[in-house]
């Protein structure tokens, strides 16, 4: 389907907006010719009848001429205005239409694509197609029918001085076509590349600036957002140089067809010897010339207007055509809340290695099963296969007796309660935050999940306890804060199955504690399956899962994988060390220890 197919179907509806713009502008620039004949008319007038005696007569052509040009004018503006009424039409549908795509990616998406770079998608290349339609499409009518039209009169006429017009015309026109053919094309496509680079690396750039000051680098550390920088330079660079050349030439010729039609008039006077006869075609031509010329500077514009519009539509397409999570057929209903893996692996796309490789076991309702292990390991790609971040490529991962993929997308949410690695808190008011959990939760609920999820002497602080806005105004909290606030949002929501992502990673040791107590209060009578670093928290869980290259490597409870003496053996032993080593270091080399703990626990994994 073409560029312009593409663009019809999101105008739903008004699908003649487009055409009408285009049936102005054609009428417009019809209309646009005009004059030039009246001119010529009266130029006639007055070197071939006898000039002032005919003041009537060229009154009558400069009027006319003057109302047709009014007229051309008007048209336009019509043309105009149908075509933005067009473009902001298919501008709003082809925003709404990416966001509903991407509202129904699994949530695997998100992690692959960054807020910055769905926003960027969305808007700039929504803006390009805008602009396209807006501005460039009405002009297209004009560069179609003007040189046309222009093209049959220089040959009404005088063919012998259309000729002369035509030359330069067919010159500039394949000097044009080499410009805008493959390598034009290729170039549009490695120039959008480019910027897209550009910008990615310039949010990165951002983001990292308190990093770079903080480590007093200097901006060159950034390389590559440097070397975007440079890459884009050095392609606009060498492709200005290709197009140096070509670019003059076509410019001096498509400005000069004026010189091409003196030498071929001095010829016909001398032929034909009808002096006045070819003098006053050639003040037609002349007239005419700047049509020529601008139509095709404006066609060179057009085609790369048109590339620009088909990149943008393509770019759109690749972001909402990936795939989107299934809906079952016949959703089936959540009965119990066991977690059950039977045989399942998964690999992320473009990975050449399996993530999770034939995993298989179960949590029975109320009970709670830790995840630990190296780092890469696989835990999190395990623990996101339960709210289907993304679906397994093999095996089963059942809620109850029911296999994820069956169960509505809503449905599936209301069992389940994620709380992620990464705490994300609107910048809107606390209670707000809070009750994103449960919507419908009265006050006297939401005091009450305050209160289990150690809150309260965080509301007790802040000038307008749950209605403070965060994020504005200085109200900031700390990273174990916002925790707490999430956990008391996930208590809200009191859904039967918790999924925990490092909950208590990052934390001091006051806030850890307080965290802990939450985490009792959340989980409490739940389906638990919970990641965590810090093994103290996962001690009384009752089963552990060592995972490993995407494996069940052991599994057990704490005293039963203590017993095997395998890997929980040797991490547990090494973060007793790097316990008693904080404690140590409460007076001197705290972080030195405490970093040699972590190493050596690194240490572990790499050795298996
Ligand atoms: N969104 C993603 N796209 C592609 N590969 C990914 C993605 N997320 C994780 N991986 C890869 O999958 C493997 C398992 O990663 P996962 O995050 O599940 O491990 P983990 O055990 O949770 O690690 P950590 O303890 O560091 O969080 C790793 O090799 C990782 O590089």
């Amino acid at each position: 389907m073409n560029t312009l197919s593409k663009l019809q179907l999101y105008m739903t509806g008004r699908k003649a907006l487009l055409p009408g713009s285009l049936v102005l502008s054609a009428i417009s620039a019809l209309t646009g010719m005009a004059p030039y004949i009246l001119v010529w008319f009266i130029i006639r007038e007055f070197i071939t009848a006898g000039g002032i005696s005919s003041s009537a007569l060229v009154q009558k052509y400069a009027w006319w001429a003057a109302g047709l040009a009014i007229a051309s004018i008007l048209l336009y503006f019509l043309a105009l205005s149908a075509s933005h009424l067009a473009a902001f039409r298919v501008e709003c549908n082809m925003r709404r239409y990416a966001m509903k795509k991407i509202v129904k990616m699994p949530l695997g998406f998100f992690d692959n694509n960054t807020s910055g770079r769905i926003r960027k998608i969305i808007d700039d290349n929504t803006s390009i197609t805008h602009s396209f339609l807006a501005h460039q499409m009405p002009d297209l009518a004009a560069t179609v029918v003007m040189p046309v039209t222009a093209i049959v009169l220089v040959f009404v006429f005088d063919w012998r001085l259309g000729l002369a017009c035509l030359l330069p015309i067919i010159l500039s026109m394949s000097i044009m076509s080499f410009m805008m053919g493959k390598r034009g094309r290729y170039f549009m496509q490695r120039y959008m590349d480019s910027l897209e680079e550009m910008n990615t690396e310039a949010v990165e750039y951002v983001r990292g600036i308190p990093v770079v000051k903080v480590f007093q680098q200097t901006v060159f550390s950034f390389k590559n957002f440097y070397n975007s920088i440079v890459r884009y330079k050095d392609m606009v660079t060498k492709y200005t140089k290709i197009w140096r050349v070509p670019m003059s030439v076509y410019t001096v010729i498509i400005n000069g067809i004026s010189f091409f039609l003196v030498p071929a008039a001095i010829l016909l006077i001398g032929h034909t010897g009808n002096y006045a006869s070819v003098i006053l075609n050639m003040f037609l031509y002349i007239l005419i010339a700047p049509v020529f010329s601008q139509s095709i500077m404006k066609s060179m514009y057009m085609n790369q207007a048109f590339g620009q519009a088909k990149e943008a539509i393509d770019r759109l397409e690749n972001l909402t055509s990936e795939k989107q999570m299934p809906v079952p057929a016949q959703p089936k209903s959540i009965n119990k809340h066991d977690i059950i893996f039977k045989s399942v692996s998964f690999s992320y796309p473009a990975a050449n290695k399996k993530a999770v490789d034939n995993v298989s076991f179960s949590i029975s309702a109320g009970k709670t099963v830790a995840l630990v292990g190296a780092s890469g390991g696989g835990k999190t790609t395990i623990a996101r296969l339960v709210p289907r971040f993304w679906d397994a490529d093999d095996g089963e991962v059942l809620i109850g007796e029911t296999n994820v993929k069956d169960i509505e997308h809503k449905e599936l949410m209301d069992h389940i309660s994620f709380v992620f690695q990464n705490t994300c808190l609107f910048k809107t008011s606390l209670l707000e935050n809070i009750k994103y959990g449960n919507p419908s939760a009265t006050i006297e609920e939401i005091n009450r999940a305050v209160d289990l999820a150690q809150c309260r002497e965080i509301i007790d602080r802040l000038p307008n306890g749950l209605n403070t806005k965060i994020g504005t105004e200085g109200t900031y909290l700390s990273g174990g804060e916002q925790q707490r606030i999430v956990l008391a949002r996930a208590i809200l929501k009191n859904a039967p199955i918790v999924v925990l992502d490092e909950a208590t990673a990052f934390t001091d040791p006051e806030n850890e504690h307080l965290i802990q107590r939450a985490l009792g209060k959340l989980t409490k009578g739940k389906t638990v399956l919970m990641i965590a670093h810090r093994l103290t928290s996962i001690k009384d869980a009752d089963n552990i899962l060592v995972i490993n290259k995407g494996k069940i490597a052991e599994q057990g409870s704490h005293k039963e994988l203590l017993m095997k003496e395998g890997i929980y053996t040797k991490m547990w032993k090494e973060y007793q060390k790097s316990v008693q080593w904080t404690i140590k270091a409460s007076s001197n080399n705290f972080s030195q220890h405490e970093e040699q703990g972590v190493e050596n626990l690194a240490n572990t994994f790499s050795e298996k």
